[in-house]
């Protein structure tokens, strides 16, 4: 068993405890005198059978081991000593999938030049019918809405900008809808699509909705297309916007009051939509779901149906290729035999990958993303469950120093992860010295070191029980939580549109990258808490709630959802213009929030994988779309 004495800054574990207090001021005064000439004295005890820990956040901080202490001395006193430790091991499932995507990794990425050819006629004339004069603009509102919630617009981009400025000069006064005289559905969809393009438009136009007694109109129940597209538009809402607070709860209170007595396609549609509105959605789930809404809907463009159809199968097979060699590099790496404690999670992390990037020129940022969240997911067991708060403060020792030399110091299953790290940083260096964006590679690793301190701050908390202030944790989970690492690795997949500009604000934690570290981690602290806490988990944002203000699990929980809604409105102002950077920058801050809301929607679906993230997976990556 593991005992902790904390003697200043020194902790001893000894199976010899009566010599222990003895022992501890020897090596705490040779620590303290910060030479190399205690190393005999660590032997001298470590001959006796006591395994040395050293856990003070201030000793660490002040790198006192790092300039003046052998580490592996350390280490050899870790690995020798006879000890029983205790491992807080979670009992993961293993991989729902296996091996099953490697059988892509050999396939060709020559595509059928048939489909190929095809695609490209189809798209030419959806391009003819968005440029097309005609006397309608707002007509042109519902294709762009089709084409976007299809997947497309991705091909249709400066086409759609264009068009939506043109609707916006004409119809919007100093940001007020004015001339516009179509019914509540066209009226929603039209506010929805300028905001999501960053054009500021005003909820005002929706009070001519409402009765004389100031509430949404009764006679709009009839109206489930009305409602629906309502309801979706009010999730672009920003700070103040009461109006659109009134208009969603009126909507989502009325079509699920209705839901159940509707025909099948709307059914469908409306249930779909109150699960996961569309805003809050992966894109290619939307495109994959909305593909079939689409096909029933009697109104539809049977070219634009069958080009988002090839679209969506020719994306597949490219995004299976690359599951596949990513998988592959998995098996070679063998990490389920060495890594045993952890999760067996590469298929996940790649749908991560694709959930932040869809489109075919990203392919090299997918790939990183999701390497990342291999590597992050590997990490967080390390420190969440397995490591030994000796052998995780040795390890945030070798991640400080960044160094092939700080492997021999490290337990033997640590050498494989802490190889697996460096390998991957040395990947990524070798793409960007070649791309001359040599310079982001700072930006990488000090993000990474930031990353690694917040677990190792956690694992120090949880050894010595230590009940953090909200406060406290909100500090340290931001950093825990890899989130500005994860941005730094999307942009850096980018290419070099990605200019230092881009590196220095997001490392600058601006706003939008505030509130999307505050939507995944309470999300996931809502959905994990309390299974990581059975398990022996540092307190997580809801017990620091609970703690703090004396209140129930559940109160917790609701604040932590009052401060994801907060959050996704400071999303939505960050995202109007004119925006502190380009819009393709602020589209992977909010698919990181997207695939974080799927993910963790009603529970923890990354390390339980059986249920419904199998379900999207076998959506997006192993049925195709039936032509
Ligand atoms: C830098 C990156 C990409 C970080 C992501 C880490 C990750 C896979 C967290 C999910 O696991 P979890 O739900 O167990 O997380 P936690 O332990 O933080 O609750």
């Amino acid at each position: 068993m593991l005992h902790t004495n904390r003697f200043g800054s020194i902790s001893l574990c000894s199976n010899v405890q009566k010599k222990s207090i003895l022992d501890t001021n020897i090596i705490r005064s040779a620590f303290h005198r910060q030479t190399w000439n205690f190393r005999p004295q660590i032997r001298s005890i470590q001959d006796r059978g006591i395994l040395l820990f050293y856990h003070t956040e201030k000793a660490v901080s002040q790198n006192l081991l790092l300039t003046n202490c052998s580490m592996s001395s350390i280490a050899s006193l870790n690995s020798d000593a006879k000890f029983e430790l205790h491992r807080n091991v979670a009992d993961f499932k293993p991989s729902v999938w296996g091996d099953y995507f490697v059988q892509h990794a050999s396939e060709s990425m020559e595509f059928d030049q048939n489909i190929v050819a095809q695609i490209e006629t189809r798209k030419n004339d959806v391009r003819n019918m968005l440029v097309s004069k005609i006397e309608k603009p707002l007509a042109k509102v519902h294709l762009i809405d089709s084409i976007i919630r299809l997947g497309l617009s991705y091909h249709f981009e400066d086409e759609i900008e264009e068009i939506l400025q043109h609707v916006y000069n004409d119809y919007a006064e100093n940001g007020e809808l004015t001339n516009f005289e179509e019914n509540l559905c066209s009226l929603a969809v039209l506010f929805r699509l300028l905001r999501q393009q960053g054009l500021y438009v005003s909820p005002n136009v929706f009070n001519k909705y409402k009765d004389e007694k100031g509430n949404f109109s009764e006679r709009l129940l009839s109206d489930v297309e009305g409602m629906l597209s309502l309801y979706e538009a009010t999730h672009m809402m920003v700070h103040g916007e009461d109006i659109l607070e009134e208009a969603l709860v009126f909507t989502t209170t009325h079509l699920e009051s209705i839901a159940n007595q509707l025909s099948c396609s709307y059914a469908i549609q409306v249930k779909q939509s109150l699960r996961q509105t569309l805003h809050k959605n992966v894109p290619r789930l939307e495109a994959r779901s909305y593909i079939s809404i689409y096909e029933h809907n009697p109104l539809h463009d049977e070219n634009l149906l069958i080009l988002a159809k090839l679209d969506f199968n020719m994306l597949q097979s490219l995004h299976q290729k690359e599951f596949g060699n990513l998988c592959k590099w998995w098996k070679e790496l063998d990490v389920p035999n060495k890594l045993p404690y952890a999760r067996d999670r590469i298929v996940e992390c790649c749908f991560w990958g694709l959930g932040i990037f869809f489109e075919p020129q990203y392919s090299q940022a997918r790939k990183m993303v999701s390497k990342l969240f291999v590597i992050a997911t590997l990490t967080d067991d390390t420190y969440d469950a397995y490591g030994t708060i000796d052998e995780l403060e040795l390890f945030t020792m070798a991640i400080e120093r960044w160094d092939n030399s700080c492997l021999d110091s490290l337990p033997d299953y640590m050498k494989f992860l802490y190889r697996t790290i460096l390998d991957f940083y040395e990947e990524i260096e070798v793409d960007m010295r070649n791309e001359g964006r040599g310079y982001v590679l700072n930006y990488y690793k000090k993000e990474f070191k930031i990353y690694i301190q917040g677990y190792m701050s956690e694992a120090r908390w949880l050894t010595s029980k230590h009940k953090p202030t909200l406060e406290e944790y909100i500090c340290v989970s931001r950093d825990s939580a890899g989130y500005a690492l994860l941005n730094i690795i999307c942009y850096i997949g980018m290419g070099d549109s990605a200019i230092e500009d881009i590196f220095k604000w997001v490392s600058s934690w601006p706003k939008i990258v505030n509130a999307a570290a505050a939507i995944c981690r309470i999300k996931d602290d809502i959905m994990t808490s309390e299974f990581e806490q059975k398990r022996g988990h540092v307190s997580s944002f809801v017990e620091c709630y609970m703690e703090q203000y004396e209140i129930s699990r559940q109160a917790a929980i609701q604040e932590g959802q009052r401060r994801i809604v907060d959050a996704w409105k400071d999303m939505n102002e960050e995202c109007l213009r004119p925006t502190k950077v380009p819009m393709p920058f602020l589209t992977r801050i909010l698919n990181i929030c997207r695939v974080m809301e799927v993910i963790y929607k009603d529970k923890d679906n990354f390390t339980n994988t059986e249920g419904e993230l199998k379900t999207f997976i076998k959506a997006l990556l192993v049925d195709p779309v039936p032509i």
